[in-house]
Order: structure tokens, then C-alpha cells, then sequence
């Protein structure tokens, strides 16, 4: 679990810190008032990052800076005020960034920074450059913002790291290298990661004129011309790792049920297409619909109801982790079972469905049991709705002969395999 320090002395500012803390991020935090109770918390725990206040009135000259900073805690300082010399005085001794406190809007910086800040943690960049040295300092820069950092010495090298590396997220490449320049390397990446998926920041000397913008029409996000600023390299980093994340959100937002949060009915549709075309025979698919639920939201109204919805959508991740589970509409739901033996499929939600009986549910104070019924089919044919209509068919049949069971559509024969009741 992530871990945040966060270091100010001011009664107010450390309320407002507290209060977007916890808006924005989902982490543990201490709090801490002073130089000497920040080693104490530091002795007894491990901080993923910090963020604090330059100066404190046991601490005027930057030593609980330099107390994070030697703990090799990545650091973000609060200060009320910048000049060359503090400024100066700060990247010397290795902070991430510093954010000037002067109105309301710096601490939601300051706070949405660590955000993006924790979300690097696990991401892994690639750094393509043929200058060790180069390498050297913005490995550095990126290990301060928590990247997990890789190197290639030349174009062809990070190509075919790329290739076999599909959780590298960010491209730091330089123009001029041996074997592929930079340019041919970002033509060769976007053939196969595109700019939603790969972050990629083009890198070249002065005096290069017109690189940056070819680099961007390759399909670079951005450019940054050497010898670059620590402030401006992390500022770039830093905007083009939200670009992605903020598509990532907005792909998860739109391929995901608002209710349960599972995936919703047309991601649902895309990955069986997808799956279905490169060939899933040796699975099975399950539609499960929860028996007389209109009998729950008359008694419960609609908001019981949802909460309903919610707990099956729990017990149906945490039963089939491994599994594609969506829901597919109001109260019915999809599994898709890696088993291709639909005998084998039906005794796994024939039990699935023994447990959901047993199941508390709860709405509000009320304590309740529901039933399921089950329709499972092979997929076996080319198509989504064929295998639906199969699964549809033996789901009707579960219903039919009184719910709560589970049926196994024989689909080669078209006809219902067998019935199963309690
Ligand atoms: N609370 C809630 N109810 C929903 C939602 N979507 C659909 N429903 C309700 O689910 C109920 C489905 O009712 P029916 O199709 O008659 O089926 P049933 O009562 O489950 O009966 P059987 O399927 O025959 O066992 C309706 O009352 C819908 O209003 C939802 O998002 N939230």
C-alpha cells in the first residue's frame, strides 16, 4: 500500500491539505506538524512519497528536506516563497518538484501532483539514447517522479525492447543515434502502440531546427530540446503521463457498468467478437439472470434493488476472478468460462449457484436471500449471437422448470443437454 508523508506547520494550510487529500487521493497519509515528529513517523514508516513545507519553526534551513530526502523518500516541497538561490538550493539536493504556496488553487496542485505522482509508481519508461550521460540524468529524473526505468543505447535496441515489453508506458527518445534515429524509431512504435497507449517525448540538441514538429507529425506527444530544465523536463513528463491517464479513465469510464462496475454489455460485445475471431472454443459462455427481482424492488424500491445488483456483481468477481464478467442488462449478467467441457461448466455454476442461495444479501437493515437462474452455452460458433441464442435458450428452459438452476444448451444439436434443478 502507498504511503504519504505530508509536513506543515500551519494549523490552516495543513486543514485545506487534509481536506483535498482526501478528495484526490486514495492512499494512507500521516500528518505531520514539525521537524521532530516527522523522525519519528519517518523511523517507523515507509513512504512511497512526501510533501513538505521548506520551512518550519524547528526546521528554518530545509533540513526536514533534507531529512526525506536522505531517507530516499521522493519529495515535493511546499515553499512560500522562490528565489534563485532557494531554487537552486532545492534541485541541488534532489526534490521532485516544489509547488509556491500562494493561494488556495497551489495546494490542489500540489496535491493533484502527488496524485500523478503515485500513479507512475509500477509504470515503466524507456529511455532510447546513445549518450550514457544523457541517459544517466534523466534516468535519475524519471526514478524521482517513481518510473521504473529501462535504457537502450540506440533506436534499433529500444525498438525490440518495446516489441517485448508491452507495459512500458512512456518513450523518452533522442533524435540522432546509431542504427534507427529517433524519428524512424516513433514511425516503427506507432505501427504497433499507438498514441493513447505509449507516451512518447522526442529529444534533440539546439540548433536542430524544425525537429520538433516532425517529430510530433510522426507521432511523437511531445519535444523537448536539450539541455533542458529539471523543471521543464518534469513539467512535460508529467503533462504527457496525464494526457494517457486521463484516456485511460475515460476508455475505463466507457467500458464500464456505472452501477456495478463491471464491464458493461458493449465492451462485453467487442472482446467476445474479438475473442470469438481468434478462436475461444474451449470456453463457455453464461448467462445469469436473478430470479423474480421485480418481487425485490416492489418490496425495496428501486435503490434496494440496486444495492442488490451491486452485492451479485461482488460475489460474481470474486467467484470468477479469472473470468470475463459483465453485465450484459438490467438484472442479468455474463460470465465467460475458460472450460470446454459444458458438463464440467454446469457443475461449476450449478455450484456457483448453490452459494449465491446461501448468500445474505442486505438492504439497509433487511436481511434476504435470491436465487439465480443459469444459461450456458459452448462457443462454438463463429459468431456472438449465435452462442447468445444458444445461452438464452437454456436460460429460458433454467426458468421454466422454477428457476434457480442451471442449464447446459447442447449446441451443436441445438438441443437443451440436460436439466438440473436443486
Ligand atoms: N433496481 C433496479 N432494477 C432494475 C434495473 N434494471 C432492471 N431492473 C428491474 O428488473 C426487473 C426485471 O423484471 P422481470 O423481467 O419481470 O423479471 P423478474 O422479476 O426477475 O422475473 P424472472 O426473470 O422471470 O425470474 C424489472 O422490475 C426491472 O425494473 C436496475 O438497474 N436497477
Amino acid at each position: 500500500m502507498q504511503k504519504v508523508l505530508i509536513v506543515e506547520d500551519s494549523k490552516v494550510v495543513q486543514q485545506i491539505l487534509r481536506h483535498l487529500a482526501s478528495q484526490h487521493l486514495n492512499v494512507d497519509i500521516d500528518f505531520a506538524w514539525s521537524l521532530k515528529e516527522s523522525k519519528a513517523l519517518l523511523k517507523s514508516n515507509r513512504y512511497t512519497l512526501a510533501l513538505v513545507d521548506l520551512t518550519l519553526p524547528d526546521a528554518m534551513d530545509a533540513e526536514v528536506v533534507q531529512l526525506t530526502l536522505s531517507q530516499n523518500v521522493p519529495t515535493v516541497v511546499l515553499t512560500s516563497k522562490i528565489d534563485e538561490y532557494s531554487r537552486q538550493q532545492m534541485l541541488e539536493m534532489g526534490v521532485v518538484d516544489y509547488v509556491i504556496k500562494d493561494n488556495r488553487d497551489s495546494y490542489l496542485y500540489a496535491i493533484k501532483l502527488v496524485s500523478r505522482l503515485l500513479r507512475n509508481q509500477g509504470c515503466k519508461a524507456l529511455i532510447a539514447d546513445d549518450s550514457m550521460i544523457s541517459r544517466a540524468v534523466m534516468r535519475q529524473m524519471l526514478e524521482k517522479q517513481l518510473f521504473t526505468v529501462f535504457e537502450a543505447q540506440d533506436g534499433e535496441q529500444a525498438l525490440t525492447m518495446l516489441k517485448a515489453e508491452q507495459e512500458i508506458k512512456l518513450l523518452l527518445t533522442d533524435y540522432a543515434m546509431p542504427t534507427m534515429d529517433g524519428f524512424e524509431l516513433v514511425k516503427a512504435v506507432r505501427n504497433f502502440r499507438g498514441r493513447d497507449d505509449l507516451a512518447i517525448v522526442g529529444l534533440s540538441g539546439a540548433g536542430t531546427h524544425g525537429l520538433s514538429a516532425k517529430f510530433i507529425k510522426y507521432g511523437a506527444n511531445d519535444f523537448l530540446m536539450k539541455p533542458f530544465m529539471n523543471e521543464e523536463f518534469h513539467c512535460r513528463v508529467m503533462q504527457t503521463m496525464e494526457q494517457l491517464n486521463l484516456i485511460a479513465d475515460i476508455k475505463d469510464y466507457a467500458h464500464r457498468d456505472y452501477l456495478t462496475g463491471l464491464y458493461n454489455r458493449r465492451y462485453f460485445c467487442q472482446q467476445m467478437d474479438k475473442l470469438l475471431k481468434t478462436g475461444i472454443q474451449h470456453s463457455c459462455l453464461a448467462l445469469l439472470d436473478l430470479d423474480l427481482f421485480k418481487e425485490i424492488n416492489d418490496k425495496y424500491g428501486h435503490l434496494g434493488g440496486d444495492s442488490i445488483l451491486t452485492q451479485v456483481a461482488q460475489l460474481l468477481t470474486d467467484s470468477f476472478s479469472d473470468s470475463l464478467v459483465s453485465r450484459v442488462g438490467g438484472e442479468e449478467f455474463a460470465v465467460l468460462l475458460a472450460e470446454q467441457d459444458i458438463k464440467k461448466a454446469k457443475a461449476t455454476f450449478d455450484d456457483f449457484r448453490r452459494k449465491f442461495a446461501e448468500n445474505m444479501f442486505s438492504i439497509d437493515e433487511h436481511k434476504l436471500h435470491c436465487t439465480v437462474s443459469i444459461g450456458i452455452a459452448r462457443c462454438e460458433f463463429p459468431t456472438l449471437s449465435e452462442v447468445m441464442r444458444h445461452a438464452d435458450k437454456a436460460l429460458y428452459q433454467a426458468k421454466a422448470q422454477g428457476r434457480n438452476s442451471a442449464v447446459g444448451a447442447c449446441t451443436k444439436s441445438n438441443q437443451i443437454l440436460e436439466e438440473c434443478t436443486t
